[in-house]
Order: structure tokens, then C-alpha cells, then sequence
């Protein structure tokens, strides 16, 4: 046996994240553990990896006992760890990230281990610079440099906290046959996943928990997706069937003929960019990690200015307003990195709710009022049934689902006319996901024109009115979702469009 759990309990104030958890893990196994936002998955997986310590308990590695002492314990004994927010420091590069990750006896020269970076991240399909600051990554880049500095050693069990979650398709996929070929080599993989249909084609067993607890165990590919998430979260699930598209309006947001250069070395260059979001609907953009979504959202929120063409809200030009003065004129934005853009982690989460609900609640002639601050957090708490002690709780001791859904929340209650958001169901349970997915769909209903950009095609498919994409910084044509089969956004994705086309079809709006 790989590894085994005997009754390991971890509690905070004011919660047991998890009871007296016992799991077995065989050589070569891949083994989910699956439950809802707040379960106790990410706590349980670093009380084995030893970033956390476990209050009671034993744990067995190869069949001795032993007392994990920290990380760099864990991966002495042959551990790796992906986690959910990246541990990597963003002004550092990608080869100086993992050579303070490696023990010093492994560490050779700088130029061989950039070398063997390369190695790993051919071998893997997992295309990454060596000599990239992390800063400039794209959120879906910073996974692959986490993936990469695991599989850089020889590891004997490889715990991954949601990794799929920020990937595009066919890297998932790319990655669940990596993660076969390490398991038949014998490498166990605890895998930790929202996407159910990703268990279902990966892992060999899983453990459900639930409020801390085990509470049950299946073999995936005997158990449907909607069982599992049956398993997870009880009877009262009713999964989300497509959304109608609504009728829209005139237009919101504009883009016109956008040109924004790169600002560093790495940073995708915006060309030509053409968009029409009309009130009441949603744009999809599809598009692999690094392509531009971080730059966008940039220029729509104010933090990067185009050195061409327009940025109209509502026909009135913004692109000269700060951040804040595109709030107070009705736009929202949602970032890809909840910890350190979308939240503060050591603010509570009522003064998180301050952070850009002051612009709408909660704030006039520069002085805050508490009591309209706090009931609003409470509000976002219970009506986004966020896991949490309350409102003074700090945003990040809330497990990843949890933030996100308070961090959607957020923004949806201010009512913007404009909603922009990056991976809006990253890390979130499929109950949570429905929940978020309802929302927006109430939002746009309402009048609102959301710019949807994510990686995952079913969301995009499910919310979208219209659908496009975004590669090397170029947009795509942008149709009706109709017309649009994955096989064309797939072409999209990879660049196949005319990017004359693209200003003639978003013009005929
Ligand atoms: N450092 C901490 N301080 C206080 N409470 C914490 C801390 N870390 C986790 N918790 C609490 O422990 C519980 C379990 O959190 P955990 O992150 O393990 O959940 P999870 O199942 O991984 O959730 P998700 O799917 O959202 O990532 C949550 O209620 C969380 O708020």
C-alpha cells in the first residue's frame, strides 16, 4: 500500500474540516476524492503533504508510519503537490520557481536544469519558456509550471488539487493520459476534481466527503456523473438544462478596431479587435490559456490602455477612465485569480465586499457604513450559500469554491450593466456552478451585457448567446451559438479565421 489515512482530523475555529478521515491508496492507483465547495478535500491533501498538520491520526507511506514535517519532508519521501492557488513567485522565472522547489543536493547548474525543464515539459506536451517571469503567465501557464516542477523529480504519489480547472479541453485531455502513463508506471495520483466526467474517465476509485467526513466510495467508471454528484451533494440536485437565448437590446460595450502592444517581452500583442455586446446578452470567448484573455480584461477594466481605436460603454468613449470610474459608470469585472485580484486574502470578507461594493453600497462622501457593508456580505454569504463562519472570516482561509462564489456574488449583486468575467466556476461544485450559472442568466435577463471568457466549452456552449474566440490576441468571428459548431470554435481557437471577416461580422451587428 502507497498510502494509507488512519482517522486524521484537522479542526479550525468554528469548523472541523475534516473528522477522522481513513482512505487507502495503492501503488499505481488513481484516486479521486470528490465532495462539495468546503468538504475538506484541499485540507486533507495537505495534511498528507505536510503543509498543514493534522490534530489526530496516523498516517502510513509505504507501509510505515510516519509524521510528515513539512513539504519539503513530503517530497524527500517522493510527494508531489499541485495546488489550486498557485505557490509560485511571480517575479521570479519559470526555471528559478522550480530550482528553489528542488532540494539543493538535485539542484545542478541553472542551464541544465532549464535544460531538463524542457525535457519534462516536451515529454508532457506542457509548452512553457524556462526563462518566463511567472508574472506574465497566464493563470493556465502558471498549472503547467506547477505540473512541471512536480514530474521534474521522481515521484512515487502525485496529489493534484483541481487541475484541470484552468485548462482548455484538449490539455485536460492531454493531461489525463499523462496521468495514466505515470500511473502505470506506479506512481500513485490523488486527484482532486469538480469535473465529474473527468473522474469518470480517469480514476480508478473515489472517496467522497461531505462536511469533513467520508461519506462514501465508488469505482468512477461504474458510476455515472449524475450519481457521483448525487453522492456528493444529496437528492436535491437538479442539473442546469441550456439556457434560451433572451432577446437583446441596443449596444452596450464596443470595442473598436483595439490595438493594444504588448507591455513586456511576453504579453500578447491586442490587434484589430472588433465587439459588439448588445444589452441582454452573452458573449462567449473560447480560447487557450495565454492567447490575450488576461490582456483583455485588462483593457475592459481600465488597467491597460489601447494605443488605438475605441472603448465605448454605452456610446460614451472610456477608455481615458480609471478602474473605478468604469465601476461607477456600471461595469463589473471578475478576474481569471481570485486571490490577490478578485479577493484580498487577509481582509475579512466583509471588508472584500467593500473593496468594489463601496462603489455601489456601502460608502458615500468618503465615509464607509458598516452596517450596509456587513449586511451585504451576509446577503452574498446566504443567498450564494457560501461556506464560511461569517462575515468576518478572512477571505483566504475560505476553501477556493467558496471564494470564488463569494467573489461572483459580489459582483453580480451590484447590478452592472456590464459584466465581464474570467472563469466564473473555477474550482466551484457542480451544485455551486448551477447556482452561479442561474445568476447570470437572471443578470442578463435583466438587461445586462456579460463578456463570458473561459476555457470550458460546456459552460461556454450552456450561457452563450453568441460565441467566439480569442487566439494570438485576434478575435474571431462572433455568431449565434447556432452556428457555431465546436468543430468551427475548435478552428477559431487554433487561429483558422480572417480577421477581415471577424471586423465585417461583428460590424453587421
Ligand atoms: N486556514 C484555515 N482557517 C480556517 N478555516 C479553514 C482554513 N482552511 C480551511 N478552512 C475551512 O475548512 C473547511 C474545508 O476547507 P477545504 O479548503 O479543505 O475545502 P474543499 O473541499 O477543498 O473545498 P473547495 O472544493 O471549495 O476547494 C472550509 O469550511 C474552510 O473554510
Amino acid at each position: 500500500m502507497r498510502l494509507e489515512l488512519l482517522g486524521l482530523s484537522k479542526r479550525y475555529p468554528g469548523c472541523v474540516a475534516n473528522d477522522a478521515v481513513s482512505l487507502k491508496v495503492e501503488a499505481g492507483e488513481i484516486h479521486a476524492i470528490l465532495g462539495e465547495n468546503g468538504a475538506g478535500k484541499s485540507t486533507l491533501m495537505k495534511m498528507i503533504y505536510g503543509v498543514v498538520k493534522p490534530d489526530e491520526g496516523q498516517m502510513l507511506w509505504n507501509n510505515k508510519e510516519v509524521e510528515i514535517k513539512g513539504p519539503a519532508h513530503a517530497r524527500q519521501l517522493g510527494m508531489g503537490m499541485v495546488f489550486q492557488h498557485f505557490s509560485l513567485f511571480e517575479t521570479l522565472t519559470v526555471a528559478e520557481n522550480i530550482a528553489l522547489y528542488l532540494d539543493p543536493s538535485e539542484l545542478g547548474s541553472m542551464a541544465a536544469l532549464r535544460q531538463h525543464i524542457e525535457q519534462v515539459a516536451n515529454e508532457y506536451g506542457l509548452a512553457i519558456n524556462p526563462d518566463r517571469k511567472v508574472g506574465s503567465l497566464s493563470v493556465g501557464e502558471q498549472q503547467r509550471v506547477e505540473i512541471i516542477r512536480c514530474l521534474i523529480q521522481d515521484i512515487q504519489l502525485l496529489i493534484l488539487d483541481e487541475p484541470t480547472a484552468v485548462l482548455t479541453p484538449a490539455e485536460a485531455e492531454h493531461l489525463i493520459k499523462v496521468l495514466k502513463q505515470l500511473a502505470a508506471k506506479g506512481c500513485s495520483i490523488l486527484f482532486i476534481s469538480h469535473k465529474l466526467h473527468e473522474v469518470n474517465a480517469l480514476c480508478d476509485r473515489a472517496t467522497v466527503l461531505r462536511a469533513g467526513k467520508v461519506t462514501g466510495s465508488c469505482v468512477p467508471r461504474d458510476t455515472s456523473p449524475a450519481e457521483m454528484a448525487r453522492l456528493m451533494l444529496g437528492d436535491g440536485l437538479t442539473l442546469t438544462k441550456a439556457f434560451e437565448p433572451g432577446p437583446s437590446g441596443d449596444v452596450l460595450l464596443q470595442l473598436k478596431d483595439i490595438e493594444v502592444p504588448p507591455t513586456d517581452h511576453f504579453a500578447i500583442h491586442l490587434r484589430q479587435l472588433n465587439l459588439s455586446l448588445r444589452r441582454g446578452e452573452i458573449i462567449g470567448l473560447a480560447g487557450v490559456a495565454g492567447n490575450g484573455q488576461d490582456e483583455l480584461v485588462d483593457l475592459l477594466n481600465g488597467e491597460l490602455s489601447a494605443t488605438k481605436g475605441q472603448v465605448l460603454l454605452a456610446g460614451e468613449p472610456i477608455q481615458r477612465l480609471g478602474v473605478q470610474q468604469r465601476r461607477h459608470k456600471g461595469m463589473a469585472v471578475v478576474p481569471a485569480d481570485r486571490i490577490g485580484r478578485g479577493a484580498v486574502a487577509t481582509m475579512s470578507l466583509s471588508e472584500n465586499n467593500l473593496l468594489t461594493g463601496c462603489i455601489t453600497h456601502g460608502a458615500k462622501a468618503g465615509l464607509i457604513d458598516w452596517k450596509v457593508v456587513s449586511a451585504r456580505a451576509e446577503r452574498i454569504i446566504s443567498h450564494y450559500k457560501v461556506k464560511t463562519s461569517g462575515k468576518t472570516e478572512m477571505a483566504g482561509s475560505l476553501s477556493g469554491g467558496n471564494l470564488q462564489k463569494f467573489i461572483l456574488g459580489r459582483e453580480i449583486e451590484q447590478a452592472p450593466q456590464v459584466l465581464v468575467c474570467f472563469h466564473p466556476t473555477w474550482g466551484v461544485d457542480v451544485g455551486a456552478a448551477n447556482l452561479i450559472h442561474q445568476q447570470l442568466i437572471k443578470l442578463r435577463d435583466q438587461g445586462a451585457a456579460i463578456l463570458l471568457l473561459s476555457e470550458d466549452l460546456d459552460e461556454l456552449y450552456l450561457l452563450s448567446d453568441r460565441l467566439g474566440a480569442l487566439c494570438a490576441g485576434q478575435l474571431s468571428p462572433v455568431a449565434p451559438k447556432s452556428e457555431v459548431s465546436l468543430e468551427r470554435l475548435g478552428q477559431w481557437m487554433a487561429g483558422q479565421f480572417d480577421a477581415q471577416h471577424d471586423k465585417e461580422t461583428c460590424h453587421a451587428d
